[in-house]
């Protein structure tokens, strides 16, 4: 898998941001819209506020989300409190198109089994345009986590996983359908994930990020985490 390195964070966050909109000017132009998921966490909100720049047909771009804790509606820990945050006074608030997952629906199973259907509704295949994945310092990507039977799922796009994780359930787009993105793009930032990248470069199954595609995948990093790969 290509990984490219950057002096900071700042830079991985504006590389992303201008790749993300190449990409939505290719697409667009050759048919005429284009679908992104995007994760939560700590490292996406640079990149998005570097996106909302850029000047581009926002109108035909699909926002979905990679996970989502089970929370309510507007809690700081929500993935789409901070996105909502990040967009806020930009014009993206009113011309992006973005699909909430519904974490606060009574019906878990039945609102995975709805958000799958909107991906294949908008995708027309299922196979979104471009995902973006970070990963935690126990090599979790989405809310695909170490030990929960989340991981075990292939006969879903979308799915809970069975146990809280860092005190939320969570949702999560599964195994089967980020690895079949046209596009993957992980960034991964800050010195404390030397050791999972190093793992996930090895394609190391131990750790839910080593079990992610890499065919059609690369990482934009920064100095500080690969200079402390041994
Ligand atoms: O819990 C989560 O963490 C991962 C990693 O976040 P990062 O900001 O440290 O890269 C993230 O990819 C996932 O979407 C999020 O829910």
């Amino acid at each position: 898998m290509e990984i490219r390195t950057f002096q900071s964070a700042g830079e991985v966050a504006k590389e992303a941001a201008a790749l993300i909109a190449t990409r939505i000017r290719e697409q667009v132009a050759k048919k005429g819209f284009f679908t992104l998921a995007i994760s939560g966490g700590r490292t996406p909100w640079e990149m998005i506020r570097e996106l909302a720049e850029e000047d581009l047909p926002w109108e035909k771009v699909f926002l979905f989300q990679v996970d989502e804790r089970i929370a309510p509606d507007a809690s700081p820990e929500r993935n789409l409190t901070q996105l909502f945050n990040s967009i806020q006074n930009t014009k993206l608030i009113t011309s992006l198109n973005v699909f909430p997952m519904g974490v606060t629906a009574e019906d878990l199973e039945q609102s995975c089994e709805e958000y799958a259907e909107h991906i294949l509704k908008i995708t027309g295949t299922g196979r979104l345009d471009l995902v973006h994945l970070g990963m935690g310092t126990d090599g979790h990507t989405a809310s695909l986590v170490p030990g929960d039977d989340v991981l075990e799922v292939q006969d879903k796009n979308v799915a809970l996983t069975n146990h809280p994780y860092q005190g939320r359930q969570r949702m999560t787009l599964t195994y089967p359908l980020i690895n079949q993105a046209s596009e993957i793009l992980w960034i991964i930032t800050g010195s404390e994930k030397a050791e999972m990248l190093a793992r996930l470069l090895q394609k190391d199954p131990n750790i839910p990020a080593g079990q992610i595609d890499q065919t059609h995948a690369f990482v934009l990093t920064e100095e500080s985490v690969t200079s402390s790969i041994n």
